[in-house]
């Protein structure tokens, strides 16, 4: 069996640290123990021994107290800080391929911190496109017993996927406590659902729901998640006692077969597709500064007489016109303000259409652009001005 990756997401107090430990030990106890990497900086402590801990790298109070922020920000500049390393991350795991089946992830318990930021798509994405990779949603089970909550949580994990684009098991977790076998009802019977949200509605006093466009809107929502509950797998669990954790196991390997058949020749198509759209992005900002310096490139193509490789670049300058201001999407007649009075000044000054000084235009247009572009249009820009 390749190594795995699984990535344990879900709501503050879900049980996800529990459920890592349960699986950690279950997976021992089949003398296959995985590989486990704790990415919650914010974590007092964590009852199962970790190969990988942001904890090791990133001290979480310090992040606060140097960048004045509070527990959120911390924690997104915690996992920005270890998305940096990612590439290292990476190469140890990969190092260890032959010795685990499996790799499996806890992440902070402020879910949006994970799975909105840019560091959290960062470190997914590299995990997703070096290992197959598995999400596992863990919902409370006794907590979502409610046909709303339940609804609000199954659009949350909706979103997930959608922005993570890889294959997911929804983990209905504290089975002790409450069976999740109504969920599964739920999740396979559209109208067993519309039966508990008008009971719910009887039940809890109607306030319009029942009429209306709530009524209708709870409708095709959860007509829309019948397609959602297609795509996915649901186990229930106890992270407590150890039921359904072969279940699980059991979906784990359907999902990462599903995932080398489907996902990950989805995710390279999308791959090369952004690729492609960054190199156009990389060819457009060199054209703006050659266009400002009105030099190369950008003045050949004005002229027309740039072989197909510009074609990119004649267009766009089409679109620019030849004013000698940078596009902004934001020029949509909007009166664009700055938050900080030196920016303000800064940018205004790009925008000066009449400046005359043009070593200052010069110098800001490269500095602008520079921001932008890689090492390799960075070379092209030193080439260009150089001849
Ligand atoms: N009865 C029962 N309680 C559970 C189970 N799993 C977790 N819990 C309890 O649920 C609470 C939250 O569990 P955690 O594992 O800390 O949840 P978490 O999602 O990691 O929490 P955060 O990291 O704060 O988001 C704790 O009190 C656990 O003891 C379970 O299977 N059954």
């Amino acid at each position: 069996m390749p190594l795995s990756t699984v990535i344990c997401i879900g709501m503050a107090g879900s049980g996800k640290t529990t459920f890592m430990q349960r699986l950690n030990s279950h997976l021992r106890s089949k003398k296959t123990p995985p590989y486990v990497i704790n990415l919650d900086p914010a974590v007092l402590r964590v009852p199962y021994g970790t190969n990988i801990d942001i904890r090791d790298s990133i001290k979480y109070k310090k992040v606060m107290e140097n960048y004045q922020l509070g527990p959120n920000g911390a924690i997104v500049t915690s996992l920005n800080l270890f998305s940096t390393k990612i590439d290292q991350v990476i190469k140890l795991v990969e190092n260890k391929r032959d010795q685990f089946e499996h790799c499996i992830i806890d992440t902070p318990g402020q879910i949006e911190c994970f799975v909105w930021s840019a560091s959290g798509s960062i470190i997914t994405e590299s995990f997703a496109s070096t290992f197959p990779t598995v999400i596992a949603y863990i919902v409370d089970t006794p907590r979502n017993t409610s046909p709303t909550t339940f609804m609000s949580n199954m659009l949350y994990a909706c979103s997930i996927l959608y922005k993570t684009k890889l294959p997911m098991i929804v983990v209905f977790n504290k089975t002790d406590v409450q069976d999740a076998e109504f969920a599964r009802e739920w999740m396979t019977d559209f109208e067993s659902f519309q039966n508990a949200v008008r009971d719910d509605q009887e039940l809890n006093g109607d306030l319009g729901m029942g009429s209306g466009y709530m009524s209708s809107l709870v409708n095709s929502m959860s007509l829309m998640l019948e397609e959602f509950y297609s795509q996915l797998d649901m186990v229930g669990v106890s992270s407590f006692t150890g039921e359904g954790f072969d279940d699980f196991l059991t979906s784990v390997d359907k999902k990462v077969e599903e995932y080398e058949e489907y996902y990950k020749a989805e995710r390279e198509r999308i791959l090369k597709a952004k690729e492609e759209k960054e190199k156009k992005r990389k060819e457009k900002s060199l054209n703006r500064l050659m266009k400002d310096l009105g030099l190369g490139e950008g003045k050949k193509a004005t002229d027309g007489n740039e072989s197909d490789s510009s074609a990119e670049v004649i267009s766009d300058l089409e679109e620019g016109e030849d004013d000698g201001v940078v596009e902004r999407d934001e020029d949509e007649g909007v009166e664009r303000e700055y938050t900080f009075p030196g920016e303000e000044r800064t940018q205004g000054e790009v925008n000066e259409r009449d400046t005359p000084d043009l070593q200052k235009r010069y110098q800001e247009a490269l500095e602008r652009v520079s921001k932008e572009a890689s090492s390799e249009t960075a070379e092209n820009i030193a080439r260009h001005i150089r001849q």
